[in-house]
């Protein structure tokens, strides 16, 4: 073994994270854009809602080019003394050949368009389509950065812990058993560490608290062996506007071009489950051309009620976090500690607890004197005793009001059912799956598009994996809904809130497939919305034929009617001689009104339109009986016979119902 190998090595949680930046979800320049996007406009929505206020967000993503980057960070912008040290130097044999490519590549174009007969328009429009994709290729390699931007309306940070709220690996405050989008205290400070790696620039922070007289702004960055915050700047600026909330900015290295797709869908997506924020974006490039601005506008003020912070249910906990409450708890005596502590204990039941412990302790002892085999005793029968369930109120869902208005508003489906499941329970963390199943609309490839959201957030990447895409797609038989699930545009939308949300990895990229709590109430809240859906599917579609064959029997009748007026003139026209010619007296009956010009092609065309219009109605009113019966919706009315000899007729029928008598049951 070499030396090297023996050196006792320890590292701080930033050295970690910046080493394995891609757990964390920065994984290349143009997913650490993303996530940095990501990370901020969260933190925004957090801070925002937990003031109780309608948040207001701004994006803005500046690109920087290198030779701006390194003005702003004071390196001069040196001319290349030796060409061929470079990426991009390309010899004259190279040269020469690429330029040989090129002409072929245009003369190519010019005999093509030649062949077709096109204008020379059309030609100029083709080559220059050729020059853009030449100028992307020749800037394949060139790097692009960016100055990121996100300001929100939320609740601000106290000045003295801005450095260590953002400049400390795992710090922040949101740790508590309460559903926030945030949880590790991580992504701030990731997108900090990448931009000390990609650019060494600092972030800059602007914040202020509600009613605070000043603005707290701070330049720093992180010291990544110490994990600590390195300030550079502080000031205390005038707040004359009285303006709280928080502006971030960092410059990183990135990939616009290649994730510009995904900031834009996460944008929308967040609008859909978010319909009460507003949310402005700009992308500022530095040829005008490429900049674009665009606003997910806010459509309705109901926001969902704050999430809760509660305590531990006892199903959730572990020695670790036994011993820390322990050890930091105010209560005197074991009973009250179990009874304060922990959520769903009663004094009852806490006193029932301590005696099924023995061991030495009893109602009255210290929590902080326990022994670790009386923890260990205590943590074991926390897992192995009943409690109850913990409720859901404390969770905060979108609610089924919301997600279907962000779902009309971003997508536009032609029809769309929800459905908001009971609570379940997790690990002693209750949840909460609502789902909502679109079909038709904006954006929506043929086939089944899923829409990932946990505490609000859209997740983006590693769908495959992920519980509401395996169950989507795997464990739902879409065609017994009336769903054609490779030709329909069907939107799947599900979102889950907890107060832990078991992700895979820091990153908060999927949920995991392997736990059957999660795979049923996901699947149970898709199926009841293809329940509904298959109604209304159902119903379009009788309408539709209905329609059509209202159409096609409409489209005949001048056809129809001009034949039949001629038979019937012809006939009234040939008298009825010889013993094979009688007619019957209803044939007189036609003929004669024909003979006496009262009734014309005219008058049969409207009679079969009258025709058509009534068996239309009688249809409606058929189906209508069937879906009565079948699936439409039922309510009870009981009535009172006016005697006890009571005939019950055949079912009543009017354009909207179907009533019928039936004689109850004594009981
Ligand atoms: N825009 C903001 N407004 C108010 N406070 C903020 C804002 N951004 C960050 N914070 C504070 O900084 C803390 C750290 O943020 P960071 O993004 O590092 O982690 P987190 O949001 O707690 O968790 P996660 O890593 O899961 O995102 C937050 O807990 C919050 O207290």
């Amino acid at each position: 073994m070499s030396k090297k190998a023996d050196v006792l090595q320890q590292k701080s949680p930033a050295e970690f994270f910046a080493e394995n930046k891609n757990i964390a979800g920065f994984d290349n320049p143009g997913k650490c854009l993303y996530t940095t996007v990501r990370e901020l406009v969260e933190n925004s929505l957090d801070a925002a809602e937990s003031g109780g206020q309608l948040p207001e967000i701004e994006v803005t993503i500046e690109e920087i080019s290198q030779s701006r980057l390194n003005r702003i960070r004071g390196i001069q912008n040196l001319d290349r003394l030796d060409e061929s040290l470079y990426q991009d130097f390309e010899s004259d044999e190279a040269r020469k050949r690429r330029l040989a490519k090129e002409a072929k590549e245009e003369e190519k174009l010019r005999k093509n368009a030649e062949k077709k007969g096109e204008a020379p328009e059309a030609l100029a429009a083709a080559k220059k389509e050729l020059d853009i994709k030449r100028a992307a290729s020749a800037s394949k390699g060139a790097k692009v950065f960016y100055k990121v931007t996100v300001k929100d309306n939320g609740v601000g940070m106290p000045h003295k812990d801005i450095p260590n709220l953002l400049g400390r690996v795992l710090s922040g405050t949101k740790y508590g058993v309460k559903q926030t989008r945030g949880k590790f205290g991580l992504g701030a400070k990731m997108a900090l560490i990448w931009s000390k790696m990609s650019t060494g620039l600092p972030i800059e922070i602007h914040s202020a608290r509600k009613g605070q007289s000043f603005v707290s702004y701070y330049k720093l960055d992180i010291d990544i062996h110490k994990n600590e915050p390195n300030v550079h700047a502080e000031a205390m600026k005038d707040n004359g506007e009285r303006w709280h909330g928080a502006e971030l900015s960092v410059t990183i290295l990135g990939n616009w071009q290649y994730y510009r797709s995904k900031v834009l869908k996460y944008l929308r997506q967040i609008a859909v489950i978010t319909p009460y924020a507003e949310f402005k974006f700009t992308y500022a490039a530095e040829d005008d051309k490429s900049s674009m601005k665009t606003t997910f506008a806010r459509r309705t003020d109901k926001m969902p009620a704050s999430p809760k912070e509660v305590k531990h249910h006892p199903a959730s906990v572990d020695l670790e976090l036994i011993k820390r409450l322990a050890a930091t708890t105010k209560c005197k005596s074991l009973q009250l500690f179990l009874y304060k502590e922990f959520s769903c204990i009663s004094k009852d039941y806490a006193g029932r607890l301590i005696a099924e412990m023995r061991g030495g302790v009893d109602e009255d002892s210290e929590p902080q004197d326990m022994s670790n085999k009386q923890v260990v005793a205590l943590h074991q029968l926390l897992h192995e005793a009943k409690f109850k369930d913990p409720d859901k109120d404390h969770l905060s869902p979108a609610g089924e009001y919301n997600l279907r208005l962000g779902i009309l508003k971003e997508l536009h489906p032609e029809i769309i059912a929800t459905h908001q499941g009971d609570a379940k329970v997790l690990e002693g963390h209750a949840f909460v799956v609502e789902a909502a199943v679109s079909r038709g609309g904006r954006d929506l490839k043929p086939g089944i598009n899923v829409y990932r959201f946990a505490n609000r957030i859209p997740l983006l990447f590693e769908g495959g994996s992920d519980v509401i895409t395996k169950t989507a797609l795997k464990r739902i038989n879409w065609a017994s809904y009336k769903i054609n699930q490779s030709a329909d545009k069907i939107g799947v939308f599900v979102s889950i809130v907890s107060t832990k949300i078991p992700y895979k990895g820091a990153g908060k990229e999927y949920i995991a497939d392997d736990m059957d709590e999660m795979v049923n109430a996901v699947k149970h809240a898709i199926m009841q919305c293809c329940i509904q859906l298959r109604v209304k599917i159902a119903k379009q579609q009788a309408a539709k034929e209905q329609k059509l064959r209202k159409k096609n029997l409409t489209k005949y009748i001048p056809n129809a009617a001009y034949a039949i007026y001629r038979v019937l003139q012809s006939m009234s026209e040939t008298p009825a001689v010889g013993p094979k010619r009688r007619r019957l007296q209803e044939d007189n009956d036609i003929l004669g009104p024909v003979q006496q010009q009262e009734v014309q092609e005219a008058t049969l065309a409207q009679k079969l339109h009258e025709y058509v219009e009534r068996i239309d109605t009688d249809m409606a009113l058929e189906y209508q009986m069937q879906q009565g019966m079948a699936e439409g919706a039922k309510q009870q009315v009981f009535l009172m016979p006016r005697s006890a000899a009571h005939t019950y007729g055949p079912p009543l029928q009017s354009a909207c119902c179907l009533l019928r008598l039936l004689q109850a049951s004594s009981d």
